[in-house]
């Protein structure tokens, strides 16, 4: 059984990623955007009335066809994944900020982002939760990218100053793997420095194991 069969979805071609990229990347951009101005508003009532019957009308427009059940993962033709629901870095999910990671062979896997209201916990500071959904995705993006992907185990974050909303960088590095767990590390970063660091330990489930080359191969760079 191949990769794509065992998760029970039809590849799509090149084209077909483009295409739906160039449609709904922008409308993903456009409702993060809303968000925002949801959040951050203080305009006069009506407009606030008459903004909410316009994202209805667009709500009830988008759900005039929709897929029935959440598979933000889809698998080409070519055997490259691509996460586009994925929480932390999705094309087309608006609550992603969305990170877009580099990696490099000589240095750790690396992302910045700009973390703005949506994402706030303590007052005026990311949510210690967010800080953990980033590095969880670090951490696995670096597993995968070294060629030993694997499902969350065990993550530990230590906080060590708070993170301050605005612009944040994370990294990750795998340590060592020993049989199906990969050990990883990883950091947040803001201008006042190191936020929080993290230590993950990222296991292949059992039952995709004898899948570990091909899922392994099925990485796509710059997202995880
Ligand atoms: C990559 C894999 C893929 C499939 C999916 C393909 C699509 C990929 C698409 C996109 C990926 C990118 C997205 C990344 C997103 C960020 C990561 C997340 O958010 S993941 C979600 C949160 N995590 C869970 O929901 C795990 C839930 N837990 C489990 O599924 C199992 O408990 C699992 C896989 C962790 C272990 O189950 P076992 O049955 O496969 O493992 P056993 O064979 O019992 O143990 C293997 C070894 O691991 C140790 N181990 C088991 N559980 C451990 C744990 N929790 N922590 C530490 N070590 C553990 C054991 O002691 C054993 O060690 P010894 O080989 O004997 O040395």
């Amino acid at each position: 059984m191949s990769l794509i069969g065992d998760f029970g979805v039809d590849p799509m071609t090149p084209e077909q990623f483009d295409a739906e990229a160039a449609l709904f990347g922008p409308l993903t951009d456009s409702v993060r955007t809303l968000m925002e101005a949801t959040l951050m508003s203080e305009a006069e009532a009506d407009d606030v009335a008459r903004a909410r019957a316009l994202v209805d009308e667009a709500a009830a427009l988008l759900n005039t066809r929709r897929g029935g059940i959440a598979l933000g993962t889809r698998w080409g033709t070519d055997g490259i994944r691509r996460s586009w629901g994925n929480a932390v870095m999705g094309l087309r999910n608006p609550v992603a900020p969305p990170l877009e990671f580099t990696h490099d062979d000589d240095g750790p896997s690396w992302a910045e982002a700009e973390l703005g209201g949506l994402y706030e916990g303590p007052p005026g500071l990311v949510h210690g939760g967010v800080v953990a959904l980033l590095l969880d995705q670090a951490l696995g993006s670096a597993a995968f990218y070294a060629g030993s992907p694997g499902m969350t185990g065990t993550l530990t974050v230590r906080y060590r100053q708070g993170t301050k909303l605005g612009p944040v960088r994370v990294e990750a590095a795998l340590d060592r793997v020993e049989g199906v767990k990969s050990f990883v590390v990883g950091t947040v970063i803001t201008p006042d420095g190191v936020c929080a660091e993290a230590e993950g330990i990222f296991i292949l489930p059992r039952e995709v194991r004898h899948l570990a080359g091909e899922l392994a191969q099925s990485f796509h760079p710059g997202e995880g």
